[in-house]
């Protein structure tokens, strides 16, 4: 038996039939690659190139000359500044709920690691006084002078006390070097299991929103979301926690305290410069924080931008827009550095003046601590500690300064992830790196598959698995009751007032001039928008609201194939299978067979296992109409909505696509702007600014005098005439070779000839 890489073995599962009018030798695939490899675009040399390139060159564009402002439609306003960072901190602390336990060892670990930190000055100045004890400082005697090495060998000449001493210096410094790697590894492992949950829940919650949320916010912002700020979390919880945060703030009030203890005097000179340092230090959080979120939101605007052009090179290329392009995205890069550069500035004042604080400090330490040892009244080794300690301080100090500027950054990303995520609303808050797969949420089968992913996977695959039975009981009624519709954010009404009526396995054809609605109604029916008036209805149920999640489509037994054939990165197999990730193999090949797909797959050079690249770019218009059509064909829904399926088709493989169609017992809704294509179904619609012009059989249309079909199709006989290929015959009712004669002269679409 074939294997399919990726999908499940299994039983035979299918009712699908194949229409057995094509059988052709399957031509040669030149189109796909001898070693097919996805990558990811950005990563590619001559791309890392191009922007390396123009981000050398770049010049700065006049101040203003760039909108940072990231889109959102009303809609989708986010929420207020307060309730942003309410949101925020609430998200921080959920996310990091689950890892209470590492947390709580990872302070702990800390808390002994700066013990044996702070213990090291101590031992230090222990030392010094024995060496001096010992008369160690005094003058070296001449024939120590003459020969530095003379007597080290015995070790009788080394005091007990000096052993001692040195003993506790070793143990201070191995076991903070220890307590460093723990802390270390257990910090680093935090931020990373932060990222990960929170990414996961960012991905759900995103992925969830209706359509109409995409229409109003660039993917770009999205992704930036997804990655540039969630990695500045995760560095800057892992540096907080572990490097330089707590540990500077633990370790300069540890080494204030010891010095108030040991030498009460010298603490307050020490103590002197803390109130400058606080007030440098709080500016730095405000500030930073506001310029890194203006500043992630422009990154995010430039990412958008070159992602949205990479993915469109080839229309790039053509235009020779290559030059406007890359400086298009310079001048936008440009306006983030301005702001990066502001940041560099303020941090570099903070810097310099947080050093020059704790540099005056210092000198007075020392001033003051050497006139006490003048004075006798403190040892040098306490001197020595002090001042070691305050060297703690003066680092760590600095080091605060560092790190809250970081955490001023991480604020600002973490606000632009709470935008989107609301607290406790994700169902994989508290789910651990690693705990999804074990509890079997990502795709099963197939799950290689780079479309692996929650719920909406999940609801898919039941939602499939419910509807892989075409049973007797699933009906497949659909009605559309005055419904009413604009697109959110617009102002003008799409649809009018449509009712229409599908009786259970009836094919409804939406024609048309282009913009008239149909694929609006489409998106309607798939639950994609939410009408503002009316109701749709299937099988007597209003379609739930597509708000909370994945389209109702699924749920309730529809299975579409949308305008642009959309596939993603992974294998034939997993694309055919995307909807039911668990399908077996033999789902597969009926489906792919039904879709007359097998004969092109088994010519790819790895066959169901050859990789599609990204957007399947490896595979022609009409092998990518054929996999999705095979990806619908797959759920044997009850109901079935096809936008514009066969347009890239050949006329021989529409043909027998149409065969297919016609054997299935599904509703069917279908838009067409080839009039051969929805000749043979039940009803027809026409559809013309957002209103039903005309409905009723195409006989009935046909007959209509001075009717809107009846032009369409004259308008496409006349047209076709005029090309010099003879009569469609469409018109004559002779629907076999007509249509077929139609299409293959390259009969006109029904919508470009209807407006002219
Ligand atoms: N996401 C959207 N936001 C705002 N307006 C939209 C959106 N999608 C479509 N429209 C508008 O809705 C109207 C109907 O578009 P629709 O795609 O439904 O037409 P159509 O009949 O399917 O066209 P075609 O035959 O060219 O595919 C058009 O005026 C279009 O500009």
């Amino acid at each position: 038996m074939l294997r399919l890489p990726g999908v499940a073995k299994g039983r035979l599962g299918g009712a699908l039939a194949v229409a057995p009018c094509c059988r052709r030798p399957p031509p040669p695939h030149p189109r796909t690659p001898a070693a097919p490899a996805v990558r990811p675009l950005v990563s590619t040399p001559a791309v890392q190139r191009s922007l390396r390139h123009s981000l050398q060159h770049a010049r700065l564009p006049q101040r203003g000359a760039t909108p940072v402002v990231v889109a959102v439609a009303a809609d989708f306003a986010p929420p207020s500044p307060e309730q942003t960072r309410g949101n925020a901190v609430r998200l921080a602390v959920e996310t990091l709920r689950p890892d209470w336990p590492l947390l709580a060892f990872t302070c702990l670990a800390l808390v002994a690691t700066i013990a044996f930190t702070l213990a090291f000055p101590l031992a230090i100045g222990e030392v010094f006084d024995v060496v001096r004890s010992q008369g160690g400082l005094a003058d070296a005697p001449a024939a120590a002078v003459a020969n530095p090495f003379s007597g080290l060998g015995a070790a009788s000449s080394v005091p007990g006390s000096f052993r001692t001493a040195l003993a506790k210096l070793s143990a201070c410094l191995v076991l903070s070097a220890s307590g460093n790697a723990l802390v270390s590894y257990c910090s680093t492992l935090l931020g990373e299991r932060f990222a990960h949950r929170l990414k996961g829940q960012l991905m759900e919650t995103i992925i969830a929103r209706p359509q109409a949320f995409f229409d109003s916010t660039p993917k770009g912002d999205l992704v930036a979301r997804l990655t540039l700020d969630v990695q500045v979390l995760q560095a800057t919880l892992a540096d907080f926690i572990g490097q330089r945060g707590f540990r500077s703030m633990f370790e300069v009030t540890g080494a204030l305290a010891l010095i108030a203890v040991q030498q009460p005097l010298l603490a307050l000179v020490s103590l002197a410069i803390t109130p400058l340092l606080s007030r440098l230090l709080r500016s730095v959080v405000v500030r930073s924080s506001a310029i890194i979120y203006r500043r992630q939101q422009v990154a995010a605007e430039a990412l958008q931008y070159a992602s949205e052009r990479l993915s469109q090179v080839q229309t790039v290329q053509v235009f020779a827009a290559e030059g406007r392009e890359a400086g298009a995205f310079e001048a936008l890069d440009s306006s983030g550095y301005r702001m990066a550069r502001r940041y560099a500035f303020f941090q570099g004042i903070v810097e310099g003046a947080g050093r020059l604080a704790v540099n005056v400090g210092t000198m007075a330490l020392l001033g003051f601590g050497g006139l006490l040892v003048i004075q006798g009244r403190i040892s040098v080794g306490a001197l020595l500690a002090v001042n070691v300690f305050n060297l703690f301080i003066s680092i760590g100090l600095s080091s605060v300064a560092a790190s809250l500027g970081e955490l001023g950054k991480a604020v600002g990303a973490l606000e632009r992830v709470a935008e989107l995520v609301v607290p406790g609303s994700s169902s994989s808050s508290s789910a651990a790196p690693g705990e999804a797969e074990a509890a079997g949420t990502s795709d099963s089968g197939a799950a290689a598959a780079p479309h692996a992913g929650g719920s909406s996977s999940a609801a898919a695959s039941d939602a499939a698995a419910a509807g892989a039975a075409p049973a007797a009981s699933a009906s497949g009624r659909v009605e559309f009751e005055d419904v009413w519709f604009k697109y959110p954010g617009t102002s003008d009404w799409v649809v009018h007032g449509l009712n229409l009526t599908l009786l259970p396995g009836q094919t409804l054809a939406l024609v048309g001039p282009s913009g008239g609605g149909k694929s609006t109604i489409a998106a309607l029916l798939l639950g994609l928008y939410q009408p503002q008036r009316g109701r749709i209805l299937v099988d007597g149920q209003p379609l739930p609201p597509a708000a909370d999640g994945s389209s109702a489509a699924v749920g309730v037994g529809m299975a579409a194939v949308l305008q642009q054939p959309m596939l993603m990165a992974g294998t034939v197999a997993q694309q055919i299978s995307y909807g039911k990730p668990g399908a077996s193999e033999e789902e597969v090949l009926a489906a792919a067979r039904a879709a007359h797909a097998d004969e092109f797959v088994q010519q790819l050079p790895q066959g169901y296992g050859t990789e599609v690249g990204e957007r399947g770019h490896a595979l022609s218009g009409g092998q990518k109409q054929r996999l999705s059509i095979a990806r619908a064909l797959l759920l044997q829904s009850k109901i079935l909505v096809l936008d514009e399926v066969t347009s890239a088709l050949d006329v021989t493989s529409e043909r027998c696509i149409s065969d297919t169609l016609r054997s299935l017992t599904s509703t069917k809704l279908i838009i067409a702007h080839r009039l051969s294509t929805v000749r043979r179904a039940d009803v027809i619609a026409v559809v013309e600014g957002g209103r039903v012009a005309e409905t009723g059989s195409r006989a009935e249309l046909l007959q209509l005098e001075g009717g809107m079909y009846r032009r369409l199709v004259h308008t496409a006989d006349m047209a076709w005439v005029a090309s010099g290929a003879g009569s469609d015959g469409s018109s004559s009712g002779s629907d076999d070779e007509g249509g077929a004669a139609g299409a293959a002269a390259g009969e006109p679409a029904a919508a470009a000839v209807a407006s002219t």
